[in-house]
């Protein structure tokens, strides 16, 4: 696949408004993240405007990581809204093995039918009804062994699913591609992949919902290698990220970007 360049002008050309409703731990490093990428955050979720927010936006994620039962039912109205227009949105199971109210909540939000789903292998493992050893929000199983449990989660909801790690996996149940792109820093920085979610969002605003997440994915890990280059450590790696995804150019993009058909 190439075109990644591509995607991420376009993405900068339409900066598409993205709605979050995300975890308190997430919302100003994806903001930012977002911000850097040259897309538009909100993070809005009060029943009061949450509906009619989403009919602003042009995609939309949600992440359960500190929801709490009101934060679930805002999230099935703007769901609502993006599926009745058409419009894309990107479900974030964090920590889905943990707890039945974790379990319940994404079986309610898979119902409304998700674009694309994004987790980590333990995420997905446990989505699919397969059973995983992660129990907060960093994974403890490998992607390679989510492989299966995507394809099959992505086929039984209609979703993209992107498995995310050291290597990424995305398929739509039927295609499948793995994205190598990272640095080992990144899963030492909190909310790296719900600010992940974002970008993914963002790129499949203005394209198609597997070749956007593909090259998403592939944006943010060459962001992530570029930065690890440069940073001592977790500390010197956030402000570096943000540079990164600032400063790409389409044609970095196409050159470091490695894709491979599954
Ligand atoms: N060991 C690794 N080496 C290289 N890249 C990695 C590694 N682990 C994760 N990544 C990259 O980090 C990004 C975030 O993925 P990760 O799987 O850490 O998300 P997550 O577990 O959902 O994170 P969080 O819950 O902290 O938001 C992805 O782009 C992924 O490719
Ligand atoms: C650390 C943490 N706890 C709940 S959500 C979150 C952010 C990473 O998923």
């Amino acid at each position: 696949m190439t075109e990644h360049g591509t995607r991420l002008d376009q993405m900068r050309a339409q900066a598409p408004l993205v709605h979050n409703i995300t975890n308190y731990v997430a919302m100003n490093i994806m903001a930012n993240v977002l911000l850097a990428a040259g897309a538009s955050p909100a993070m809005v979720h009060a029943h009061a405007e949450v509906s009619e927010f989403a009919g602003l936006a042009q995609a939309l994620t949600v992440n359960i990581g500190t929801a709490d039962p009101d934060w679930v039912k805002a999230m099935e109205m703007a769901a609502q809204v993006m599926a009745e227009a058409g419009r894309p949105w990107v479900l974030d199971p964090v920590g889905v093995g943990a707890t039945r109210f974790r379990q319940e909540a994404c079986a309610g939000l898979v119902a409304l039918r998700p674009t694309i789903i994004r987790g980590n292998a333990s995420e997905i493992l446990a989505l699919a009804g397969t059973a995983a050893t992660g129990r907060g929000a960093d994974a403890a199983d490998s992607v390679a062994a989510a492989e299966d449990a995507a394809q099959a989660l992505a086929q039984r909801s209609g979703a993209v699913v992107a498995v995310s790690g050291p290597e990424d996996f995305v398929t739509d149940g039927q295609q499948a591609f793995r994205v190598a792109n990272g640095h080992a820093l990144m899963p030492r920085i909190t909310a790296l992949g719900c600010s992940l979610n974002g970008i993914i969002a963002a790129f499949a605003a203005v394209g198609l919902a597997l070749p956007a997440t593909v090259s998403a994915l592939a944006y943010y890990g060459l962001a992530g290698e570029q930065a690890g280059a440069r940073a001592d450590g977790p500390g010197s790696f956030q402000p570096a990220f943000l540079d990164a995804l600032y400063n790409m150019t389409p044609q970095a993009l196409d050159t470091g970007a490695q894709v491979q058909a599954a």
